[in-house]
Parts: C-alpha cells; structure tokens; sequence
C-alpha cells in the first residue's frame, strides 16, 4: 500500500537518503530499523511530505504522493508521531487532541471515544495541560492524537524513546491491538530489538540512507543484528 521506490533525499548538499526502495503491505507492522544516522527519520519526513524528496517516487493506494504536501497525509488516511512527541505543552490534552480534528476532512467533529478506551489516562487528565503530563503520558497523548482522524496507517518515530517500561508495554500492546482488531497499518521507527520482535510483524534494516535487508521479524537473525545493528 505504501512504495518508495528509488528516493534520493538531501539536506541542502548533503545526501542523506539513497536510492531508497521500500514497501509496506496494507494490515503489515514493519519495524525500520538501524544505526543512529542512517536516514531513518529522514525517511519517515518524507513518507509524511514533511521533507521533500529530489526524485524517485512514492505512492500510497497506488496514488502518487511523491509532490504532495503534509498535509495531503492526514486525508489520505495517515497518522504520524513525531520523533520527541510534539504535543503542545501550554495547552490542555482535550485542546491537543483537538488540533488533530482541524487536519481532517471536514474540520470540527468529535474526539472518538476509542481514544479514552486506548489510553483511559487521557480521559482522566483532560484538563491538563500537556507539559504538566509524564514523558509516558505525553506519549500516549501524541499517539492518541495520531488516532484521532481514524488513520488507516499510523507511523510512529522511535514511540519508546526515554519512556519507563510499564508504559512501553502498554503501547506495544496498543499498536497490536489496533493491527489485530482494526487491520491498522503501523510502521515505526525502532532501536530496542525485543520491542521490535514482540510487536513486529516485518523489518527493514537501513544502512547509509538505504534499505540493505527486509523479510518477516523471525528472519531477523543475529547475523543482520550484528551486522547492521550492534555498535
Ligand atoms: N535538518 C538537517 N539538516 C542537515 N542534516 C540533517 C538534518 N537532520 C538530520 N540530518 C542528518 O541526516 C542524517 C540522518 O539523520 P536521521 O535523523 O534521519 O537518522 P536516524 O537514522 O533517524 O538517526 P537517529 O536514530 O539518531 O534518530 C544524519 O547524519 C543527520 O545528522
């Protein structure tokens, strides 16, 4: 549902991504993973026209999005949570999900309910602001914002980052739950291993701007750990 196929990225004269070729099948959970640096959030910005790409192609549906603006995503059925969370600290969590409605289709509407049943911390601090909140709760926040529109896909940067290992469990437990029980499409960005082995279904390991192995997570091996992971 998603391809990206030959994409060459670049920060001003610096080449970050390279000939870039990636897919990711409809109802899947990839994990993109490799070393500190090697374009795995460059990618995910380009995936969500945050970055635009000097060439090469990406299409989501079969439709392409390669000139496409951000704010193309949200409509076409994309999520995203943002590396560092980027929920907005001075105001309230009701008034951070909110900001997500206005991305959509038809601007207004409600909050789903889902939401709360996901993550029922929210409920109970709505009326917080978000920089009062936990870093695992601002987590949550902005996985919840994510969800908001309803995404189809829902692409998450490094989720665990600096977040304490009740929380981590409950949002591996999310993800999983919203692919078995809604057929959601998630990628992410992941560096802890055992994470990536519970809750993906797929990876890709990248190495200097591109995809050097891909297959189901049973075939990540030590081999590839320790060929494109370890440090
Ligand atoms: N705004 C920018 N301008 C110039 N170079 C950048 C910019 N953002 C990132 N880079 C460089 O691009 C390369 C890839 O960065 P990116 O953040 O995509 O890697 P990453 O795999 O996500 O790494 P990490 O795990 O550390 O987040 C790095 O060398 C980084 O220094």
């Amino acid at each position: 549902m998603i391809s990206l196929q030959k994409v060459n990225q670049l920060y001003g004269g610096t080449q970050i991504l390279w000939d870039l070729d990636l897919e990711i099948a409809r109802g899947s959970v990839t994990c993109i993973m490799g070393r500190n640096g090697v374009g795995k959030t460059t990618l995910l910005k380009c995936l969500m026209g945050l970055l635009s790409i000097a060439s090469g192609s990406l299409t989501i549906n079969g439709e392409d999005f390669s000139r496409r603006s951000a704010e193309s995503r949200p409509r076409a059925g994309i999520g995203y949570v943002p590396q560092g969370r980027d929920i907005f600290p001075l105001l309230t969590v009701e008034e951070n999900l909110r900001t997500a409605l206005a991305a959509g289709r038809s601007p207004g509407g409600v909050i789903p309910e889902k939401i709360y049943d996901l993550f029922p911390v929210l409920k109970d601090m709505l009326q917080r602001r978000g920089g009062d909140l936990s870093g695992g709760q601002q987590q949550q926040l902005a996985i919840g914002r994510a969800l908001v529109l309803q995404p189809e896909v829902l692409i998450l940067d490094e989720p665990n980052e600096g977040i304490q290992p009740n929380i981590v469990k409950q949002i591996g437990d999310v993800i999983t739950q919203l692919n078995q029980e809604e057929g959601m499409t998630v990628v992410l960005v992941e560096q802890k291993l055992g994470f990536a082995r519970r809750v993906g279904r797929e990876f890709r390991l990248m190495e200097k701007g591109r995809v050097v192995a891909s297959g189901p997570m049973t075939d990540l091996s030590d081999d590839l750990i320790a060929r494109h992971l370890a440090v």
